[in-house]
């Protein structure tokens, strides 16, 4: 007798542990831990994973029931992300479910077809199989487990004289284009023609030309134009079975374009010193963590590749997360130029079929190196080398939601697994990580100079106010349109950055003074112009722009807040010679839009890039040599204990773009507070200066890294509720938690009411806690089993970035 021990897709507490099942004697061979199954739960079938197989049970047998079905003969999960789950689900206090789930391309978690596809010729498989591969190269896997060969499946699976490939069964998601084919009987041709009637002579005269084109796959439309016959004449004939309609899967490629081979730059020395170390922990298979502190422009990218070289020529894979707004074609173009075929692209631009023909690539060991977002981290590589995070200080790398996991400790987690380093790249580190390098737990490999020992850019900065006081009520300085004047006549390039964190456009009665309001969240509507309409951008609440104030009825609706759009109209008011171009989200919705405005500019198309956050990072064309930064201060004021260093690092990044080649940058910062320290130490774009000066603060008012913090968040739709259960949360933390942490509220939380839920939260600070976890757990369990009931929503996160 076997058991399998399966955690099922249910998120509700008593479930949140593995449980027994029988394991039906037909899949014995086949059951593998990480594989998917369905199994009977109370009374319907869920979708389960395997994560452990055993011979024994203390559960009663007669209360035992049997899976009700294999999905899986090759497991989807490897046994080190079994391992991992276990982990994360401790680490951030979440379903294990939730952790196996995050770790698969969503093509899996949706409804699939199986398919087998022969990989060898049909002469060499086994009897029984050889004639499922007679007629076609495909099979689908349930014709193999209806007639009882699963057996030898399998063993022809392990010869890899087969191969399995998910075929994903939800409409649109396999690309596939139907096809004529001729049949390749021409008698059968023949007799179809003779028993038709002499009337049908549009039929006569497609057979007539099909028997030319006997057995041959054609796309209908050639049929219809070489035969000029109509669709329902097609019709008739493949009814008479003369021809049938096949499907053709066409696999889906991301790369719109082919590019062209690069090869290995000469390294500089800081470059060679920097990579002989990592190289170095790669031989030694050491599961260090290196942060590559590179100023902009530094060469940090030619380091990657030529340690990944090092790693494929290991044999090993290599693992390079990218923030998503980066992630641009131009980024990874870089690794497709020296690693071709090698490469698999995951980010959330594809659509759910391209990005599980990526995740299969990985899977299938197809390619040696992903580049993608924060949930490549979990790609299934089984001999993983090396791991990259670039820009490993971006926000983007913690998942706001449950799992809430940081990509930066699940690297750390598997370069132990695997003994392989991981590398932290960035020019403006995070202060966790910076201090941990100063204090020897990563090890810092530095990149003082650019790659072509160019000069950083020259900083100034503008104080707005000044300009207010001149009489100039516009958004750019005088100083600024000149500096634009000028590169202009040069013909050179400029960059313009309107920097819209914690930034949004409103709209505002002039009369009674009323904001639109979100009807859920205690919040603003944005407006957005391409569709006319307000949004909330916390819960997708939409609505269009009230001609009359709901208020007072006045009409006199007002738009507030420098957008984009504005910016672009401004820019073409002043100069109208200038030809530019705008990205923001608004002209990136489209796919592929994202790389054509990158393109265009790169080809000298345009003078001006504006655009938000996502033009700070990674351009690097060498014709710009203007940066401007149209509201430095924007992202000073949110609610976030790491507002300044957001703002230096997004002022330094940006400034990064000038300058990259042989003509010197500029850079002009427009600032209402230019005195803040975040902006007067941007200009020297030192990060020392500014990491000990902010260290300061952080340590004055107990914030990472001296401290570690966590929130707990508690929601209600009764405001009292919400107050009556956050504080029988502060109670119950006061109690379990030792005098090392403290406890601070309950407080109401930043955006008091969120989809219309009023919001309290808890926050913990402490420096060692053993406490901590235990005590996490249990609430949940007093919160999962009693409160939510209640209808109370509670959130833990153990490293939130607002607060
Ligand atoms: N050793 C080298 N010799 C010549 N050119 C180099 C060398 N290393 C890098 N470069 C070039 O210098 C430029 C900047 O390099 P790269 O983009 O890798 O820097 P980075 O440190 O990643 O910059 P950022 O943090 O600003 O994105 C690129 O155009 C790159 O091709
Ligand atoms: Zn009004
Ligand atoms: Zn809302």
């Amino acid at each position: 007798m076997m058991i399998a021990e399966v955690i099922v897709d249910v998120s509700a507490y008593p479930v949140d542990r593995p449980f027994d099942y029988f394991i039906p004697e037909q899949v014995e061979e086949l059951i593998e831990c990480g594989c998917r199954v369905k199994v009977p739960f109370g009374n319907r079938n869920v979708l389960g994973f395997v994560v452990g197989i055993k011979n024994e049970t203390d559960v009663p047998l007669d209360k035992i029931k049997p899976i009700a079905s294999l999905l899986d003969i090759e497991p989807v999960l490897t046994s080190e992300m079994l391992q991992l789950a276990k982990w994360l689900k401790q680490e951030t206090i979440c379903y294990e479910i939730d952790c196996l789930q995050v770790m698969l391309p969503s093509a899996l978690r949706a409804k699939y077809e199986k398919m087998v596809v022969l990989q060898t010729n049909v002469e060499n498989l086994d009897e029984p199989l050889k004639h499922y591969f007679q007629k076609s190269t495909k099979v689908n896997y349930k014709e193999f487990e209806k007639n009882n060969l699963l057996i030898p499946l399998k063993k022809a699976l392990n010869k890899k004289l087969l191969s399995l490939e998910n075929v994903v069964k939800q409409k649109g998601q396999v690309k596939e284009i139907r096809k004529v084919k001729v049949s390749d009987n021409l008698q059968l041709l023949q007799e179809v023609y003779d028993k038709l009637s002499n009337r049908a002579k549009k039929q006569k005269q497609l057979l007539l030309w099909m028997k030319q084109h006997v057995g041959e796959i054609l796309e209908p439309d050639f049929i219809y134009k070489e035969t000029n016959c109509s669709p329902q004449v097609l019709q008739a004939i493949i009814e008479q079975g003369a021809a049938e309609f096949i499907l053709e899967e066409v696999y889906r490629n991301p790369f719109k374009k082919d590019v062209k081979k690069t090869d290995f730059l000469t390294l500089t020395e800081e470059q060679k010193q920097a990579l002989h170390k990592i190289v170095e922990a790669m031989d030694n298979r050491s599961p260090e963590t290196f942060l590559l502190h590179g100023v902009t422009g530094s060469g940090k990218t030619e380091v990657y590749l030529q340690a990944i070289q090092h790693c494929i020529q290991q044999g090993k894979d290599a693992i390079v997360l990218v923030p998503e707004i980066s992630l641009t074609p131009q980024m990874t173009n870089r690794f497709r130029s020296r690693f071709g075929e090698l490469v698999a692209v995951m980010h959330s631009g594809l659509s759910i079929g391209e990005k599980y023909d990526e995740w299969r690539k990985v899977h299938q060991q197809k390619v040696k190196v992903v580049v993608g977002a924060r949930s490549a981290v979990f790609a299934p590589f089984e001999n993983v080398g090396l791991i990259i995070l670039d820009e490993e200080h971006e926000s983007s790398y913690k998942q706001e939601d449950t799992p809430r996991y940081h990509a930066r400790d699940v690297a750390i987690w598997r370069s132990k697994y695997h003994h392989c380093p991981v590398i932290l790249g960035s020019a403006t580190p995070s202060l966790e990580s910076y201090a941990r390098a100063r204090k020897n737990v990563y090890k810092l490999l530095t990149l003082k100079g650019r790659a072509l020992n160019q000069p950083l850019p020259t900083v100034e900065i503008v104080d707005m106010r000044e300009e207010l006081k001149k009489g100039n009520r516009s958004m750019f300085s005088e100083k600024l349109t000149e500096s634009i004047r000028n590169r202009l006549k040069k013909k050179e390039q400029i960059v313009l950055f309107l920097n819209r964190r914690g930034y949004s456009s409103f709209v505002l009665c002039r009369d009674c003074g009323t904001v639109m309001q979100c009807e859920n969240c205690d919040i603003s509507l944005t407006y957005h112009r391409y569709n006319e309409k307000l949004k909330c951008h916390y819960c997708g609440y939409e609505q269009f722009v009230p001609t009359i104030c709901p208020e007072c009825s006045s009409d006199h609706i007002r738009y507030f807040g420098t957008g984009t759009q504005k910016v672009e109209e401004e820019l073409m008011k002043l100069f109208p010679e200038a030809r530019v171009l705008r990205m923001d989200v608004d002209t990136t919705k489209q796919k592929g839009a994202h790389e054509e405005i990158l393109e265009n500019f790169g080809a000298g198309k345009a003078d001006i890039l504006l655009g938000t956050q996502m033009i700070a990072k990674g351009l690097d064309f060498p014709n710009i040599t203007l940066v401007g930064v149209l509201s430095a201060d924007t992202s000073l004021h949110l609610p976030d204990f790491r507002a300044a260093e957001r703002t230096f690092q997004l002022l330094t990044q940006v400034s990064g773009r000038a300058g990259r080649a042989e003509k010197h940058g500029e850079v002009i910062i427009q600032s209402y507070t230019p005195e803040h320290y975040a902006i007067e130490l941007a200009k020297t774009q030192q990060y020392e200066p500014f990491y000990e000066r902010e260290m300061m603060v952080r340590h004055g008012a107990a914030y990472p890294p001296y401290y570690f913090i966590a929130l707990i968040q508690v929601a209600h739709e009764d405001v009292l509720l919400a107050a009556e259960y956050a504080n029988k949360c502060a109670e119950f933390l006061r109690t379990h938690l030792s005098f090392n942490a403290s406890i601070i509220g309950p407080t109401t939380a930043g955006i008091v009411r969120l989809q219309n839920r009023y919001r309290y939260q808890c926050l913990i600070k402490y420096k060692i806690e053993p406490n901590l976890i235990p005590t996490f757990l249990q609430l949940m369990k007093i919160y999962r089993t009693d409160w939510i009931k209640k209808g109370v929503v509670l959130t833990i996160d153990l490293d939130p970035s607002m607060i």
